[in-house]
């Protein structure tokens, strides 16, 4: 059974499953890092040569497995949408990140790595949210706000209370 952090983009799956699994003395994988590494392109390339669909599938096959081989996985934004995703998921400790649209538009800022979240971050965040967070809320085992603390408070609670 691995922990698995689920949330918007802008949650702090990213950061607060490397802290964790480094302090649990876990295996991290971040899933669209994975990606990544196996396309040989970043998220924005991906998006841009290949597309969201093409993305999507990548993102199915790379979660499926990791969901099977690694102790402490985040996974992208959007994978909760993908109803095999949300069916593996099961078998798992899921943590949701629970982030505001406002923090999170914050935290994510101007950049151009979330290419779903290009032109109004803020607009283009409320809209996700609107549409996924019934299934966070339904795959998720624990619950975490995150608004105004930072990604190592969070790591480090979540650590402690496994360690407990
Ligand atoms: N709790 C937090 N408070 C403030 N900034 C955060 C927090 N969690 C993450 N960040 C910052 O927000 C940005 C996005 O975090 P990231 O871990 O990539 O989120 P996700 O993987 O959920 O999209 C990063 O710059 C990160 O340092
Ligand atoms: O919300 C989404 O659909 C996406 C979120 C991104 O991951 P983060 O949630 O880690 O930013 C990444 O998978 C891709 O850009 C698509
Ligand atoms: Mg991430």
């Amino acid at each position: 059974m691995s922990i698995v952090l689920v949330g918007a983009p802008g949650a702090g799956k990213t950061s607060v499953g490397r802290r964790l699994a480094k302090k649990l003395g876990m295996a991290f994988v971040d899933v669209d890092e994975r990606i990544e590494q196996v396309l040989g392109k970043t998220i924005p390339e991906i998006f841009a040569d290949e597309g969201e669909t093409y993305f999507r599938q990548a993102e199915e096959e790379a979660t499926l497995e990791l969901l099977e081989s690694t102790e402490v996985l985040s996974l992208g934004g959007g994978a909760v949408m993908n109803p095999r995703i949300r069916e593996a998921l099961k078998d798992h400790e899921v943590i949701w990140l629970k982030v505001s649209a406002g923090q999170a538009s914050r935290r994510v800022g101007m950049n151009t790595v979330r290419p779903l979240l290009l032109g109004n971050v803020r607009g283009k965040l409320i809209e996700l949210m609107r549409e996924r967070t019934p299934l966070y809320e339904e795959v998720a085992t624990k619950v975490v706000e995150t608004d105004g603390r930072g990604s190592a408070e969070v790591a480090d609670e979540l650590a402690a209370e496994r360690m407990a």
